[in-house]
């Protein structure tokens, strides 16, 4: 049955302002998220910019250091970690994979490998599967306890661009037949899974977040690509309002320069993290009719000015 992100429902976790800071530094401060039930939310970032400490934050498996995480009770994750500590000399096959960290009955391995396209490899050794069947792998025992919530990072990560499309129908699949909510981490910047209806770029913190635009809009690439990449990935266009310098510190829109950047500093206009319909960023100008809920009938500014524009 197909499942819609139930945004109604109370959300799986979310997150108010979480900062981690290890040994003296801030991995990432002011992260606000949230998750529901059938959503699917995706952290893209450069190298190092947080993502996986913010998943980890999310999940439990870090503590933050200052905001808030809240987890529905009783939350089941199904976790895919970037890296594996596996020891790559043993003998290990899938199915003995997929009980290293939780017991399962034999029905929950069958049933998950078959929903994941790789129940002949039960016995298969895990050192010779190719890379798009190891992370089918993964999925499958990430998805064998029924999770409310799977949290994959870097799912397509040695996997070649139609093994990409494949896995992200999957994971659609996964998303519509069991509803649970998606956390996704990719280090793409520009190109996301297309069913995802938040994106969040991270550098440190929050740079902006919206909804990917369905790249079937853009003749040039589905004549790249093809009609199915169309409808499996999307671009995600940036809406940055503030510049990162080569040393650290950041450049406001508004010529102002800060050591770090937080969402309620005073340098950003608002952001409103709705999800894949509704709009991301107000931008409209101000007027007695605008209905955006301000005020108006203040007298005009000292410049004669009374309209304002954000963004
Ligand atoms: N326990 C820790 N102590 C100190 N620094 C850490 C710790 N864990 C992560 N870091 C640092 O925090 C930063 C963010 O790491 P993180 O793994 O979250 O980034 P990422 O966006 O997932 O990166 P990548 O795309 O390379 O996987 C990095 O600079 C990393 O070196």
């Amino acid at each position: 049955m197909l499942q819609t992100p139930t945004r109604n429902a109370s959300p799986l976790v979310s997150l108010a302002g979480v900062g981690v800071r290890r040994q003296g530094r801030w991995l990432v401060r002011g992260v606000e998220f949230s998750i529901a039930p059938g959503e699917i939310v995706t952290l893209i970032g450069p190298n190092g910019s947080g993502k996986s400490t913010t998943a980890k934050a999310a999940i439990g498996v870090l503590k933050a250091d200052e905001g808030r995480v809240e987890r529905k009770a009783g939350l089941k994750v199904g976790y895919v970690p970037q890296k594996l500590s596996i020891d790559w000399t043993m003998p290990l096959t899938v199915e003995r994979l997929m009980t290293l960290t939780s017991t399962l009955k034999g029905a929950e391995i069958e049933a998950a490998l078959e929903a994941t396209g790789i129940r002949h490899l039960a016995r298969a050794e895990v050192q010779h599967l190719s890379g798009g069947e190891f992370q089918r792998a993964l999925l499958a025992r990430a998805i064998a306890r029924k999770p409310d919530l799977l949290v994959l990072d870097e799912p397509v990560q040695g996997v070649d661009f139609s093994g990409e499309i494949a896995l992200y129908d999957l994971i659609k699949t996964i998303r519509n037949t069991t509803g649970c909510g998606i956390l996704l981490i990719s280090h793409d910047l520009h190109v996301v899974m297309a069913e995802t209806d938040t994106v969040i770029c991270l550098n440190g913190h929050v740079c902006c977040r919206g909804t990917p635009e369905v790249v079937s809009q853009s003749a040039e690439y589905q004549r790249l690509f093809g009609a199915r990449a169309g409808q499996t990935l999307a671009f995600y266009n940036h809406d940055h309002d503030h510049t990162h310098l080569p040393d650290g510190r950041v450049l406001h829109a508004d010529g102002s320069i800060t050591d770090d950047c937080r969402p309620n500093d005073g340098h950003h206009t608002p952001v409103v993290p709705t999800g894949r319909a509704g709009p991301m960023r107000i931008v409209h100008t101000h007027g007695p009719d605008c209905g955006c809920g301000h005020d108006h009938g203040a007298a005009p500014d000292s410049n004669g000015q009374q309209e304002k524009r954000d963004a």
